[in-house]
């Protein structure tokens, strides 16, 4: 079973289990909020300021420990990924389900559970060394009743395959973890019809519509949108990629199975 069996019972979903601990506090290291991304940080996350902090803190010590994160983005994890992923927060329907796939370290997923306390978030990571790490920052952050943690692929959450699901959002957002035309396959199929897919990108996004537009039509995606988060807040401000799902497009292979299946019963 992929799911994480831990998971279920130390992080349950909106209205779960009781939340966890109180939230740490943090102490001065790499992580401290450089003064000129002060005004920024306090807009972005608001009465939040502190939470963010303390997440800040464990990615910049416990994150680069283990490996999760590299360690010469500890001085830059404010500008880098905290604000980066909060300029985002924008974008997001009030009190939306989030799917966040390939959350890694917990970015964007966590960044924007942050942020906005109305939204429900799912961050969606295969790696077991990942989600355990996630599992225990949800909890030392008193996140548990806004944030859970599924472990397994994008494919799997969307077939229920791993033992939980099959599961939706009315969002789905992924940062750096596949081109465009392989993240709508996988995230697509997690979208309720009407909602979207928000894929934080760099500056290979333009292109990235340009190549794959046609691909992501296949996958009843409607036309890729291009947005900048945070103008005027952050430099540089975050390359955002829309695509609204705009029809539901069974895949491919299990298309093919039906099929076969058909031939085969007729026959
Ligand atoms: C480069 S990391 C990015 C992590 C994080 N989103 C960030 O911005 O720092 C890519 C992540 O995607 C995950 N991943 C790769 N393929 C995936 C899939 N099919 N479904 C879900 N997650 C996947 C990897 O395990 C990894 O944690």
């Amino acid at each position: 079973m992929t799911h994480d069996d831990t998971t279920a019972a130390a992080v349950a979903g909106p209205g779960g289990t009781p939340p966890g601990p109180s939230p740490v506090r943090p102490s001065p290291t790499d992580a401290v909020l450089p003064p000129h991304l002060a005004e920024a940080a306090r807009t972005l996350f608001g009465d939040r300021l502190e939470l963010a902090a303390a997440y800040a803190e464990l990615l910049a010590t416990d994150g680069v420990v283990r490996g999760l994160i590299g360690p010469r983005e500890a001085p830059r994890i404010w500008d880098r990924h905290l604000l980066n992923c909060a300029a985002v927060a924008d974008r997001l329907p009030t009190e939306a389900t989030v799917l966040d796939v390939g959350s890694g370290a917990g970015l964007p997923g966590l960044v924007l559970a942050i942020a906005r306390p109305d939204l429900a978030v799912t961050l969606v990571e295969p790696l077991a060394r990942r989600t355990s790490f996630l599992i225990e920052v949800v909890q030392q952050l008193g996140l548990t009743r806004s944030v859970r943690v599924f472990r397994g692929r994008a494919e799997e959450a969307a077939t229920g395959s791993a033992g939980a699901g099959p599961l939706s959002g009315d969002v789905v957002t992924a940062r750096a973890v596949a081109p465009l035309d392989r993240l709508a396959g996988w995230c697509l199929p997690l979208v309720v019809p009407g909602g979207r897919l928000v894929a934080l990108k760099g500056a290979s996004a333009v292109d990235e519509i340009t190549e794959h537009a046609a691909a992501v039509d296949r996958l009843g995606g409607g036309v890729p949108t291009l947005h900048l988060c945070g103008s005027g807040l952050i430099d540089p401000p975050t390359t955002v990629v829309e695509i609204v799902r705009e029809r539901v497009v069974r895949p491919r292979s299990a298309a093919k199975k039906k099929s076969r299946g058909g031939r085969s019963r007729r026959g």
